[in-house]
């Protein structure tokens, strides 16, 4: 398995942009050179001017220019500093460009790992998260994950460095107060470690209710029509008003416990900071620390605020980040579809399905298809019937390679399964649906899916699906817009949309689920009239209900309960008691 995100992965993409990293941080030092003797240059004033003792400001401004008077030198001294801090916010920009771009790289590289993960994820293990919780993963957890990024990859090291070189100024000026910061620093950033991963945990909790409220209401809003059709609407709003609650407590408690712990911690930075004012106090008393020194280290027990703070910033974007990265590697636990390289060989065309011993189940507790043996001949015709429950759509995709087996085999032109393409199965085989859902798009992309397909193949395959006149009176024709899962067509029309889809691929093997359930019988019979040349030459299964559409085939499987019960013609069935004769039966009363 591909790496897992983590701290070191992110590292890791961090450094695929090295080159940028390392002008990012070499301009990150140029600022803190800029910056950090901003505090120390109106201050050193105080002695040099004010209290006439010249020192290195008064004796370098009368060496290079000439002497004057106290507003000559304040006035000259400002403007030095107006310069810097101009300066260090022109180099600032560079740097957030710089760190903004290396970051937005290392979450789209995410996006794309989870993308390119979800691509090849197998159906069972798709259906247990739910497109729900995995867009909430792709959207919400990513973006967390993204600020997080961005105040590590632009603040990190530049605070570190600025606190760094303020104690190294901060000693030099005064021991004692420089190491009372130095000893003082790193017990208070582990107090807030602490306090951090609180923070973590009821993040994690706000996320939750989040998700489930998304994952509840999209369900509801997709199956609206349903809830109003059997009058539940009260009660499917008001688990949804209940969800909203969770959230509105979540996000309460963590938004006030959140701010808490950080005004917590601040505080205490605030209190810490008092101590050393007050120190400062007391060496000007009684040391040689003079009161511009002083009022110098007043500037920087300011300055350093905002590296501290950004650590901090940083501390609780980390448990944000690790909730987000927990929730984003779910995605990355699912399994991917067991794909191999093989083709299916290409035998005059024809195709030969072998099922042996084949058993599968959604969540391991029932067998759905339990040790079932059968062959499919190339352009046999056959139907799967069976109670509703019996296994069919199941078997159905276990054949189109959807799903994953147990156990047993499944061989096509002798080639195992686990040996093929999936792609290569789903080239060959296509399954028409009982519901089809249908993409937001033209009826054009609905049926090419973004092939390029000329409107006269397009509408040959309307006319053999019977959509071809449905489609002309339409005034946009091809390029109507189905709307959401083709909900302005209706149900008759999508599943003719459908097969006018099969039609385009012209695939060797057709599979029918019910794919023609909500069409009148004359129409069905019409479809089924025009689709005999079509399908003279491909295998056909057709799971069906209606009599009219089994009797004909070549050879009838029927399952109950996950389990081959009986096969055979129709006629041969007829004449046995079993489950088939009492279908037979079912259809005549
Ligand atoms: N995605 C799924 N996850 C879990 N269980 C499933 C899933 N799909 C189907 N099942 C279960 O598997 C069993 C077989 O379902 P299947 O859809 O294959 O039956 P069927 O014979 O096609 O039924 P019908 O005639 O009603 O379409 C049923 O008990 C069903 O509840």
């Amino acid at each position: 398995m591909e790496d897992k995100i983590s701290a070191k992965y992110i590292f890791k993409l961090l450094l695929h942009n090295k080159k940028a990293l390392f002008w990012g941080q070499i301009i990150t030092i140029i600022a803190i050179l800029i910056s950090v003797p901003i505090p120390l240059l109106l201050p050193m004033l105080v002695d040099e001017v004010l209290l006439n003792k010249p020192g290195f400001f008064v004796n370098n401004i009368n060496d290079f220019f000439s002497s004057g008077t106290a507003f000559y030198y304040i006035a000259i001294v400002t403007f030095i500093v107006v310069f810097l801090r101009i300066l260090y916010f022109a180099v600032g920009v560079i740097i957030t460009k710089i760190f903004t771009r290396i970051s937005k790289y290392v979450t789209y590289k995410i996006r794309i790992k989870l993308l390119n993960h979800l691509e090849q994820v197998n159906m069972n293990e798709y259906e247990s998260l739910g497109s729900g919780s995995i867009a909430a993963n792709l959207i919400t957890d990513v973006n967390t994950l993204d600020n997080f990024i961005v105040s590590i990859a632009s603040k990190f090291v530049s605070s570190v460095l600025t606190l760094i070189a303020v104690a190294v100024v901060i000693i030099a000026i005064d021991p004692i107060l420089g190491f009372m910061i130095l000893f003082i620093q790193p017990i208070i950033m582990i107090l807030s470690k602490k306090i951090s991963k609180k923070t973590g945990v009821l993040k994690k909790k706000e996320n939750n209710a989040i998700e489930g409220f998304q994952n509840n209401i999209s369900e509801t809003l997709e199956l609206f029509g349903q809830i109003k059709a059997s009058n539940k609407e009260k009660f499917f709003f008001e688990q949804s008003k209940q969800k909203a609650n969770t959230i509105k407590d979540t996000s309460n408690e963590f938004n006030y416990k959140s701010v808490a712990y950080e005004r917590f911690s601040f505080t205490i930075f605030l209190i810490t900071f008092e101590i050393f004012r007050a120190t400062g106090l007391v060496l000007v008393a009684y040391s040689d620390l003079t009161i511009g020194m002083m009022f110098a280290m007043f500037g920087y027990i300011w300055f350093i605020m905002s590296p501290v703070q950004d650590i901090l910033t940083i501390q609780y974007s980390w448990a944000s980040a690790n909730a987000a990265i927990e929730r984003i590697n779910k995605i990355l636990d699912l399994k991917v579809e067991k794909n191999s390289h093989l083709q299916i060989p290409n035998k005059n065309d024809e195709l030969i399905i072998k099922i042996e011993n084949l058993s599968f189940s959604y969540n391991q507790e029932k067998k759905v298809i339990d040790n079932i043996s059968l062959e499919i001949k190339a352009k046999e015709k056959v139907a799967l019937i069976g109670a509703s429950g019996s296994g069919k759509t199941t078997l159905a995709q276990l054949i189109s390679g959807f799903y994953e087996k147990d156990s047993g085999n499944i061989t096509y032109n002798s080639i195992e399964i686990d040996k093929l393409d999936k792609h290569s199965i789903r080239e060959n085989i296509f399954l028409v649906l009982q519901m089809p859902i249908l993409f937001n798009n033209t009826l054009r992309f609905n049926i090419t899916m973004g092939k390029e397909i000329s409107d006269e193949k397009i509408f040959e395959a309307l006319k053999i699906a019977q959509l071809k006149d449905v489609v002309l009176k339409m005034s946009d024709g091809l390029d109507t817009i189905v709307g959401k899962h083709g909900i302005r067509l209706s149900g008759g029309q999508r599943q003719r949309l459908s097969i006018a889809r099969m039609v385009i691929n012209n695939p060797k093997v057709v599979i029918f689920d019910e794919s023609t359930s909500a069409l009148d019988v004359h129409t069905e019979a019409k479809l089924f009239n025009d689709l005999e040349d079509f399908l003279k030459n491909k295998t056909v299964i057709t799971i069906a209900h209606r009599l009219s559409t089994v009797k004909n085939a070549n050879i009838i499987y029927v399952l109950n309960d996950g389990k081959l019960v009986q096969k055979g013609t129709h006629k041969e069935l007829e004449e046995q008691e079993g489950h088939y004769l009492e279908f037979v039966k079912k259809q005549l009363i």
